[in-house]
């Protein structure tokens, strides 16, 4: 193989750059159906908007119905318009008859953010209306993980005229913009236009410069328990890419004796304490397990810790699960190193690793009893901490899931024997 002249740095480097970054939303319109041209609101009486012609007082009574809106910081639920202006109606007090399942956009949600699985793999949880009115915005923020396995957010705007309001998203150094306003003036008929994302994905909706910006917003939840057994699927050609990489790896004389590659995963996770790790992964990260699997790698997500200072010792901590760090309380142990009490906890499968942003992974216990496995790190992600995985700016407060990030690590046998799955229901 050409591979055999490269050296093992330069052999996972192009690993690394064959994993392009897929987007992680979707978005367009649809247009509206015949049964969904009005929409319903109120605690009491209700009100009726008239979609295909907006009237001005309709407006006005929508906007008078709304309370504003809160979000979500450290727990709490906040009011502050410096953060975000905009009325709410949570999902009793309105009524529009549109069926997300039915439409081209699950289509578009599958195909694009669920690596296009046939029967539907989603469920969509409506959440609430919100209307921005002039001037109306939401600074920065991750819509609160809500669950394992709640992935994604859909927003809805509907045909009401206005200008801003753009939703700008932003993840790992990129930046998109869904500009509603523009989308919905283009259509050819009144339309409904869509945008769903990942939900760790940082995003942010810009000042309303005129008009009203009404949106009705879901989570998206996964349905699927084991992704691996009913995907069929075309590979895409960034997926083909990956695989060639891996392959490649594979091939050459890296990891001689056998060994660990670690992916730092592109997306954040719910996490709840003392729950397992997710068994869905998002887009990019999908991708990449499913070229593992390709190749008969054996696949396990992990929880990196910081156990201590970093003084190049084996101050890291691994786990398979999340522990339930906050509830072991006193955790602090003699300068500031947390590990041998973090290795203590039970059936959180721990493994004691250093870890450097450069040369990623070192692990002292290795999960099988002989030497200790190398290991590489490709796309190496910041390790966790017990203040990183509490939620800062979110769409609500919760204290039950926090975002956290993970890695992939794929067990890669020695030379010769690279395949170490033993079927393909194993793990997840
Ligand atoms: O209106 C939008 O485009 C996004 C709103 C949003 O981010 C939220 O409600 O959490
Ligand atoms: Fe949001």
């Amino acid at each position: 193989m050409a591979s055999s002249k490269r050296s093992p740095k330069q052999i996972f480097e192009s690993l690394t750059a064959a994993i392009t970054k897929k987007p992680p939303f979707v978005h367009g319109a649809v247009s509206l159906p015949p049964t969904s041209t009005a929409l319903y609101f109120g605690a009491t009486d209700a009100g009726r908007l008239d979609l295909l012609s907006p009237q001005k007082k309709q407006l006005e009574q929508l906007l008078a119905a709304c309370s504003p809106a809160t979000f979500g910081m450290n727990k709490e639920d906040v009011l502050d318009e410096e953060y975000r202006k905009a009325g709410k109606l949570d999902a009793e007090n309105f009524a529009f008859n549109f069926d997300v399942m039915n439409s081209e956009i699950t289509t578009q949600i599958t195909n694009v953010l669920l690596q296009g699985r046939s029967d539907p793999t989603f469920v969509p949880e409506l959440y609430k209306l919100n209307v921005y009115g002039k001037d109306g915005f939401f600074k920065p923020h991750k819509d609160t993980p809500r669950s394992e396995v709640m992935f994604g957010s859909l927003v809805l705007v509907l045909p009401t005229p206005h200008e801003g309001g753009q939703l700008m998203l932003r993840h790992e150094g990129d930046e998109w913009t869904f500009d509603s306003a523009e989308i919905l003036s283009e259509q050819p008929s009144p339309s409904i236009a869509f945008i769903a994302f990942f939900s760790d994905v940082e995003h942010e909706v810009l000042p309303v410069k005129s008009g009203h910006r009404i949106t009705i917003s879901y989570n998206l939840y996964s349905k699927m328990d084991d992704p691996f057994t009913k995907v069929v699927h075309v590979p895409s050609p960034i997926q083909l890419a990956v695989e060639e990489s891996l392959r490649g790896v594979l091939d050459s004389k890296v990891l001689r004796r056998g060994g660990f590659i670690g992916f730092g995963l592109s997306h954040e996770y719910p996490l709840r304490a003392g729950g397992r790790l997710p068994s869905t992964l998002k887009g990019t990260d999908e991708m990449v397990r499913q070229a593992c699997k390709k190749l008969k790698l054996r696949v396990m997500i992990t929880l990196l810790y910081e156990a201590g200072p970093d003084d190049g010792s084996f101050t890291h901590v691994m786990f398979l699960t999340y522990p339930d760090i906050l509830a072991e309380g006193e955790l602090q142990a003699e300068g500031g190193q947390i590990h041998e009490p973090l290795l203590e906890m039970r059936g959180a499968n721990p493994l004691l690793v250093k870890y450097t942003e450069e040369d990623g992974f070192d692990f002292k216990k290795s999960p099988t009893p002989e030497e200790p496995l190398q290991a590489w790190c490709v796309t190496p992600k910041m390790k966790n901490n017990v203040s990183s995985l509490y939620q800062a700016y979110g769409n609500e407060s919760t204290t039950n899931y926090l975002y956290g990030r993970l890695h992939l690590l794929a067990l890669v046998g020695p030379v010769g024997l690279r395949e170490t799955a033993k079927d393909d229901k194993e793990d997840a």
